[in-house]
């Protein structure tokens, strides 16, 4: 199920405003990439490209390509819902549906498909609550509401919401940075399991936690202040945490800078 994504030479706008130059990079399938860098070079504006969830915002626009396999996403044929659904997203603050129980947090999506049958929502959403490491902990309140579940447990919901729909890539934007260590924890456990079936890219600002849940990191950096943000390198981790190519990539890690 987990694909591949090649992005070609992608710069990212908002209105007349380049937020983000050239990019070039693949993200490998059943993998961890992480993307990190100072704020405001782009980070969280690249993510949302890869799912077409950019073009959202008003003048939000791209140039360049993005491959997920052999689709090309932005083809005038291909229906951005569509990408979306086969793209998931989870964001930093948990965003459980607040007036919807737990059950239907994770069904909402499946019900959005057409899926009517309730043994098979029923086998979803145990399948997908197993797979984000909660169903032991709300099994016994599947219908009480979503939002009063704690912030780690709410943010593993979501994760649940995002799976079930079966994508084959997952994006997190600063997925634990309204976590606690224990609940951020419990995230990176199920991020390190996830990767087994999913693509998954992560947007942190969290150094340690690039290091200790990703395979592959990529570091963004702006030219100058008012400039796009751009990719200086991508490569495994080990390698851009021990050795980096590029100085920019070496003062940054080792905290020099941003
Ligand atoms: N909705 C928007 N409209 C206009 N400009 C935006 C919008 N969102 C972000 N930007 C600008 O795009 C640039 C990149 O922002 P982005 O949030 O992607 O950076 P980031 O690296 O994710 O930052 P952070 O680490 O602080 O979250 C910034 O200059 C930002 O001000």
């Amino acid at each position: 199920m987990a694909k591949r994504i090649d992005v070609t030479d992608l710069s990212v706008y908002y209105g007349d405003f380049k937020a983000v130059e050239g990019v070039t990079m693949t993200v490998e399938p059943r993998s961890v990439t992480a993307f990190i860098g100072p704020s405001g070079c782009g980070k969280s504006t690249f993510l949302r490209t890869l799912n077409r969830m950019h073009e959202v915002i008003p003048g939000g626009r791209v140039e360049g390509k993005v491959m997920l396999d052999d689709q090309d996403l932005y083809a005038a044929s291909m229906d951005p819902v569509r990408v979306r659904r086969t793209i998931g997203m989870v964001f930093q603050r948990p965003n459980p549906f607040p007036t919807m129980s737990i059950y239907d947090n994770v069904a909402a999506g499946l019900r959005l498909n057409g899926v009517r049958s309730k043994s098979t929502l029923d086998g979803i959403v145990e399948e997908s609550l197993k797979g984000a490491n909660l169903w032991t902990e709300v099994k016994e309140r599947l219908g009480k509401p979503g939002a009063g579940l704690s912030g780690g447990q709410q943010q593993r919901l979501c994760i649940a919401r995002a799976i079930a729909v079966q994508p084959q890539v997952l994006l997190m934007d600063e997925p634990c940075s309204a976590l606690d260590p224990i609940s951020t924890l419990a995230i990176e456990d199920l991020i390190n399991e996830l990767k087994t079936e999913y693509t998954i890219v992560i947007v942190t600002h969290n150094m340690q936690q690039a290091a200790r849940v990703s395979d592959r990191t990529a570091f963004f950096n702006l030219r100058a202040t008012g400039e796009p943000g751009r990719l200086v390198e991508i490569d495994n981790t080990t390698k851009i945490f021990n050795n980096p190519s590029q100085k920019q990539t070496e003062d940054y890690i080792s905290g020099r800078f941003g």
